[in-house]
């Protein structure tokens, strides 16, 4: 066995329930300090970075959280691991090339749901090895609720209100087999809304029904790994922070999120950061994707 592949057997063994609920917690006390920011207007400071995109104090405030949390986890062979967050992409993006193991954070998914103060945004902490999401958190600070899995233990949704009772999630697909009646979809509030409207057209055009949920950050994703939505479709770009850990509750629950073509979503496996066209499915893709817009 190669150094690397013995590298990424020892994560892979590390991957527990504990090490889940370890993650779990630092995810709510990154929560906490977004928290206490989002309840004082007076220190958001909303900046702008290079892609245009909010910069608040708490996001910030949970990238510090979430590093130094990670590397307090008790089992050290997690709390070695590099970490490749939004807030600190710009130093780790070529680096990450060479880690067979790492964490991939985003500290505040919908920052832009932040600002507006509808509580629409998440903490998404993954672990990818050898370019997949083995482990996934993704909290939300406002609900107090956490979407919870890792590769082979399943996914779970977690409310901060019973922390000790984990509820199993289970993704539920459509029957394509029978005619078609309603479809539930997740949608973004703000991006790839021409080409959704185009997608949610060629369904109705097949008899069936849509009716949508629209929100902010990973949420998208967890609500149809819950079983509220059957599919979210997205049309745009995102970045590897935005999906990792979602794609591992979706899995773990029954589900698939794959590009337009099909192909399972994969991470550090290109020079760029940024996803394409996705959609995260209950059961499989393919009825799907019959239905997807000519870009
Ligand atoms: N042009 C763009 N390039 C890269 N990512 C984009 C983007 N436009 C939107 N996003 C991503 O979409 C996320 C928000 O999507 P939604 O509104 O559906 O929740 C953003 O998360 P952040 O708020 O963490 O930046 C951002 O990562
Ligand atoms: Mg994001």
């Amino acid at each position: 066995m190669s150094g690397e592949m013995q590298a990424s057997a020892s994560v892979l063994s590390s991957v527990t329930r504990d090490a889940l609920a370890a993650v779990l917690t630092v995810a709510e006390q990154a929560g906490r300090a977004i928290m206490a920011i989002y309840n004082a207007p007076e220190r958001w400071a909303v900046t702008e970075k290079s892609d245009a995109s909010p910069l608040t104090a708490a996001d910030v405030a949970a990238h510090e959280c979430i590093v130094h949390g990670l590397s307090a986890l008790a089992d050290t062979t997690l709390a070695r691991l590099p970490v490749l967050s939004e807030e600190s992409s710009a130093l780790a993006v070529q680096a990450r090339r060479d880690w067979p193991a790492y964490w991939l954070v985003d500290p505040l998914d919908g920052t832009k749901e932040f600002i507006a103060r509808n509580g629409e945004f998440s903490v998404n902490i993954a672990l990818v090895v050898d370019q997949e999401a083995v482990l996934g958190v993704v909290y939300g600070p406002a609900s107090g609720v956490g979407y919870v899995a890792a590769r082979g233990l399943g996914s779970f949704r977690v409310d901060d209100s019973m922390p000790s009772d984990w509820q199993r999630l289970q993704a539920v697909a459509p029957d394509w087999q029978f005619a078609p009646s309603a479809l539930t979809l997740t949608v973004s509030r703000r991006h790839g809304l021409v080409r959704l409207a185009t997608f949610e057209q060629n369904l109705v055009a097949q008899g069936w029904q849509i009716d949508s949920i629209a929100a902010g950050s990973a949420f998208k994703i967890c609500a149809v790994a819950e079983g509220r939505a059957q599919a979210y479709p997205r049309f745009g770009p995102t970045s590897e922070w935005d999906t990792a850990a979602a794609q591992i509750v979706l899995e773990e629950a029954g589900g698939e999120l794959v590009d337009s073509r099909g192909r399972r979503f994969c991470y550090n496996a290109r020079n760029t950061l940024l996803n394409g066209d996705f959609i995260a499915v209950a059961g499989t893709s393919a009825p799907w994707l019959a239905h997807w817009p000519k870009p």
